[in-house]
C-alpha cells in the first residue's frame, strides 16, 4: 500500500486517484489481525525514478507492509488491521522517524545546483500489485508576505497564488515569458541603457572583427563601444569557422562572444538565400537553468531588436511553460536556447526536428563544465547523440558538421576525476591542458584541436571583486547575515544558502525584521522564480535568497554584494556565486559567514580559486589570503533579540504550515478511503508513540502549537524592538526601525561604525 511521502517545511495539495475497492489486498491470514490507523505506522519512503523526483511539485511516495484494508459488509466503511505486534509496529515507526532524520539532515547539506528540470504537473497512475501511487504537488508557501512591497502588490501577489489558472489564463503567462515577447523583465539588458536611442557611441574599436553594419549598428545602440577580451579574442575564430572553447571571467560578456558570431550567420545566410527560409534552426545555445536560458534568449534579442534588419526568430526552450506552444515556436526557430531536459523532450517527441536540428550550424554548450558534469549530463549526452547520428552517417573522416562552441569560467576538476576515474589532488580547478582533453573526450568537435581561449588565464575572478569573511558561531548565521545585510542597507544582495528549506526559513526570517528579501529555488513555480527576479531587479535594495540555482550565469545589474550564508561546496562554485557582482567592470563584495570550524576550510578552497589553476609554475603561484571582517560584536548583540524573534516566528510559521499540509494529505486520504480523520484524536491515539521523536521534531511541534495570540504578541514585541534606535557606541549615529537611519549613518558605501573595521572590501574606492 502506498501513500504520499510528505514533503518537508513545504505546503502540499493533494491530488488523489480513488482506489477502487477490488484492488484492495485480502487480510492475512496467517496471524491474528490487529486494528490501526493508517498514521501510527512506520510508513518507508519508495525509491522512485531520478526522472520522476524532480517533477516540480512531487515528492514522493511512501508505503507500508502488512496492513490489510477491511471492508464492512453492512456499512461499507473501511478498517486497517495488521499482523504485527504493538511493539513491531512501534520499531517500525522509530526507524521511520530515523529516516525522516536522516533525510532532514542531507537535504540540509545539499547543495541544490543548477536544477534537473521539473516537468509539468501530472498525475500517474500505477496500478501494479493493488498499489496506487500519489503525487503530491507543492505550493511555495513562504514567498509573497514582503512588507516592503506596497498593498497593491500583495494583493494582486496573494490573488494570484491563490485563483486557480485556466488553460488559456496559462499560456497567456506563457506569453509573458516566451522567447519572442520577452521584452522588457526579468533579463532586459537594455533596462540600463540610456532612454535616448540617438545617444549612440563611437564601435570603431570593433572595426579589427569584421562585424556587418547591422550587427555594428546594434552594438553602437546598445553603446557597447568595444569587444571585451574574450569577445575580441573569440569572435574572429568563431566567425573563421572554428571550434572554440571559451573561457573568461563572470560577467566579462561569452554570451555576446558566441551571439555576435550566431547573428553574423543568420544574416548571412539571409542574404545568401532568396528564398524563404524553411531549414530549421542555425544554431542550439544548451544552458543549465532556465533563468540562464531565458536571459541569452534576452541577450540575443536586444542585440537583434536594436538593428536595422529582420531579427531572428529566437526560441525559449525551458520547463515551466507550454511544450505545445513551444513546438509551435520551433518551426520558425532561427536560434533555439534551451535546458536540456525540456529540449530533448521537446526534439524527441516533435515530428521532422530530428533532423532540422542535425542541420545546425552550431552548437553553443554555455557553462559547459556544469552542463557535462555528472547528474546534468543525461538528457545533454541524449541530445548530443542525435547531432551524432547525422555525423555518423556522413562518411567523412571529419568529426561534426557543425561548429561546436563551450564557454565557461570555469573547468572544475572534479569532471575530469570523474571522467578519467583519477584521485584527487591538486586544485579544484582544472588547467588549460586537462579542460581540453576533458572536453575532447566529451564533445564530439568538428576540428581535431579546437582554438582554447582563455581570457583571464591568472584569475577567474572579476578584477573588481573584494573578497571577505565573517566569522562567527554555527548557531549565528542568522544573526550575522541580519547584522551584514543592516551594514550594506540599500544595497542590492544576493545571499547564497545551500538547500531549499534554507531559503524557505531565511526569507520570511529576513521579511520579519523589515528587509526586502525575495526568494528563489527550482521548487518555486516558475511565474513565481521570474517575479522574484524581476523583483530583485527593479528594487535597489532588494535582497535575494536563493539556492545555488542562481549561483550561474545571472546577469542582473548592481548586485553589490553576495553573501554566502552556507559555504559553497566547490572551488567552481565560490567563483559562480561571487560572480554575480562585480559584473561588466563593475565593483562588487563577496562575503562568506563561517562557523570557527569552517574557516580553515574556506581558507583552503579560495586560496584554491586564487592559485593559477595548475598552468603557472609553482614559483608564480602566490598565496591568496581572504581577510577576516572585524565585526563590532556589541553592536551585533544588540540586534540579537530582533533575531531572535523573527527567527521563532518564521520557524512557527513553517512549521504550523508543515502541521496544516499534514493533516491535509491525511484528511484527504482517509476521506478517499471513506474513514474519518480527526486530527486530534489521532494526536491522542499516536501520543507515546510518536512522542518519541528528536529534539528539533519536538522545537517543530512547539512551535506549531503556538497560538495566533502569542505569535500576535510576537510581532508586537519585534514591531516594538524595530521601532527603537539601536546605539552603535559610535558619536549620535543610530540604527532605526528595522533598517538603517541613513542620514546619521551611511557614510560611503557601508555602515563602517555599525561593524567595526571593515576595511578593503570595495567601500572606500567604490566611486
Ligand atoms: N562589449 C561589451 N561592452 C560592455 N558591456 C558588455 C559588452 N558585452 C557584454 N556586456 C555586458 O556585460 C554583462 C555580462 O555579460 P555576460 O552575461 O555575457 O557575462 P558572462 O561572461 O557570460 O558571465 P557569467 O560567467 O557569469 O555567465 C552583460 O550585462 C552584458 O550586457
Amino acid at each position: 500500500m502506498k501513500r504520499p511521502h510528505a514533503a518537508p517545511k513545504a505546503t502540499r495539495k493533494v491530488q488523489h486517484k480513488r482506489q477502487k475497492i477490488d484492488d484492495f489486498p485480502k487480510p492475512l491470514p496467517t496471524k491474528p489481525q490487529r486494528k490501526v490507523r493508517l498514521d501510527e505506522l512506520g510508513w518507508k519512503p519508495v525509491s522512485m525514478p531520478d526522472r520522476l523526483e524532480d517533477f516540480e511539485g512531487f515528492y514522493g511516495l511512501e508505503e507500508i507492509d502488512d496492513v490489510a484494508i477491511v471492508k464492512d459488509g453492512t456499512t461499507g466503511n473501511l478498517t486497517f488491521e495488521t499482523t504485527k505486534t504493538e511493539e513491531e509496529v512501534g520499531q517500525d515507526i522509530e526507524e521511520a522517524w530515523r529516516r525522516e532524520e536522516q533525510e532532514a539532515q542531507r537535504l540540509e547539506k545539499i547543495t541544490f545546483g543548477d536544477e534537473k528540470e521539473p516537468e509539468e504537473d501530472e498525475t500517474r497512475e500505477d496500478k501494479t500489485n493493488h498499489e496506487v501511487t500519489k503525487e503530491v504537488p507543492q505550493k511555495e508557501s513562504v514567498d509573497e508576505s514582503w512588507e516592503g512591497f506596497s498593498d497593491d502588490e500583495a494583493a494582486q501577489d496573494s490573488q494570484e497564488e491563490t485563483t486557480p489558472v485556466s488553460e488559456d489564463e496559462e499560456s497567456d503567462e506563457d506569453d509573458r515569458i516566451d522567447g519572442e515577447t520577452f521584452g522588457p523583465g526579468a533579463f532586459d539588458i537594455l533596462a540600463n541603457q540610456p532612454e535616448d536611442e540617438e545617444d549612440e557611441v563611437d564601435v570603431s574599436a570593433w572595426a579589427e572583427l569584421n562585424l556587418s553594419e547591422e550587427v555594428l549598428d546594434s552594438l553602437a545602440k546598445l553603446r557597447f563601444s568595444k569587444p571585451t577580451e574574450i569577445q575580441a579574442s573569440t569572435i574572429p575564430e568563431i566567425m573563421a569557422g572554428r571550434d572554440v572553447i571559451g573561457k573568461a571571467s563572470t560577467g566579462s560578456g561569452k554570451t555576446l562572444a558566441f551571439g555576435i558570431p550566431i547573428v553574423e550567420a543568420f544574416l548571412a545566410s539571409r542574404s545568401a538565400s532568396e528564398e524563404p527560409k524553411d531549414k530549421g534552426p542555425i544554431a542550439l545555445i544548451i544552458a543549465p537553468t532556465r533563468e540562464l536560458a531565458h536571459q541569452i534568449n534576452a541577450h540575443l534579442i536586444a542585440l537583434c531588436d536594436k538593428g536595422d534588419f529582420d531579427a531572428p526568430h529566437v526560441a525559449s526552450i525551458t520547463g515551466g511553460l507550454s511544450v505545445q506552444k513551444q513546438r509551435r515556436q520551433l518551426e520558425k526557430a532561427d536560434i533555439v536556447v534551451g535546458t536540456p531536459g525540456r529540449l530533448w523532450e521537446v526534439i524527441s517527441t516533435g515530428q521532422g526536428l530530428l533532423e532540422k536540428f542535425q542541420q545546425i550550424q552550431f552548437l553553443v554548450v554555455d557553462e559547459a563544465d556544469r552542463l557535462l558534469s555528472e547528474g546534468h549530463y543525461k538528457e545533454l549526452g541524449e541530445i548530443l547523440k542525435i547531432l551524432e547520428k547525422d555525423d555518423e552517417a556522413d562518411d567523412t573522416e571529419s568529426g561534426a558538421q557543425r561548429q561546436t562552441l563551450v564557454f565557461s569560467a570555469t573547468f572544475g576538476k572534479g569532471l575530469q576525476q570523474k571522467l578519467a576515474g583519477k584521485a584527487k589532488g591538486g586544485s579544484d580547478l582544472m588547467s588549460k591542458q586537462q579542460s581540453m582533453e576533458y572536453l575532447l573526450k566529451k564533445l564530439n568537435f568538428r576540428e581535431e584541436k579546437p582554438a582554447f581561449i582563455d581570457a583571464n588565464p591568472d584569475s577567474q575572478m572579476a578584477s573588481r571583486l573584494k573578497e571577505g569573511l565573517v566569522e562567527c558561531a554555527g548557531t549565528e548565521k542568522d544573526l550575522y547575515l541580519y547584522s551584514l545585510l543592516m551594514f550594506y542597507t540599500k544595497k542590492r544582495a544576493l545571499v547564497f544558502t545551500n538547500s531549499i528549506s534554507a531559503v524557505r526559513r531565511l526569507t520570511p526570517f529576513l521579511q520579519n525584521l523589515a528587509l526586502p528579501a525575495l526568494p528563489l529555488h527550482s521548487n518555486m513555480p516558475q511565474k513565481a522564480r521570474l517575479r522574484s527576479i524581476e523583483r530583485f531587479k527593479e528594487r535597489p535594495g532588494s535582497i535575494l535568497v536563493a539556492t545555488d540555482v542562481a549561483a550561474r550565469g545571472l546577469d542582473i545589474p548592481k548586485v553589490e554584494l553576495v553573501i554566502h550564508y552556507h559555504l559553497p561546496r566547490a572551488a567552481d562554485t565560490y567563483v559562480h556565486r561571487s560572480g554575480r557582482t562585480a559584473r561588466a567592470e563593475a565593483s562588487g563584495s563577496s562575503i562568506l559567514i563561517c562557523a570557527p570550524e569552517e574557516v580553515g576550510g574556506v581558507r583552503r578552497l579560495i586560496a584554491k580559486v586564487h592559485a593559477r589553476a595548475g598552468d603557472a609554475p609553482k614559483s608564480k603561484k602566490t598565496a591568496f589570503f581572504i581577510r577576516t571582517l572585524d565585526i563590532d560584536r556589541r553592536i551585533v548583540s544588540r540586534l540579537k533579540p530582533r533575531a531572535t524573534i523573527s527567527k521563532q516566528l518564521a520557524d512557527t510559521v513553517i512549521a504550523k504550515e508543515k502541521k496544516h499540509s499534514n493533516d491535509d494529505v491525511m484528511r484527504q486520504a482517509a476521506e478517499d478511503l471513506g474513514v474519518n480523520y480527526d486530527s486530534e484524536e489521532f494526536e491522542k491515539e499516536a501520543k507515546g508513540k510518536r512522542g518519541r521523536g528528536t529534539g528539533r521534531k519536538k522545537k517543530e511541534k512547539e512551535a506549531s502549537e503556538m497560538t495566533k495570540a502569542e505569535m500576535q504578541a510576537l510581532r508586537w514585541e519585534l514591531k516594538g524592538l524595530l521601532s527603537q534606535r539601536i546605539n552603535t557606541g559610535v558619536s549620535a549615529r543610530y540604527l532605526t526601525n528595522g533598517g538603517i537611519d541613513v542620514d546619521a549613518l551611511m557614510a560611503g558605501d557601508g555602515n563602517m561604525e555599525f561593524l567595526g573595521t571593515i576595511d578593503g572590501l570595495g567601500l572606500e574606492d567604490e566611486e
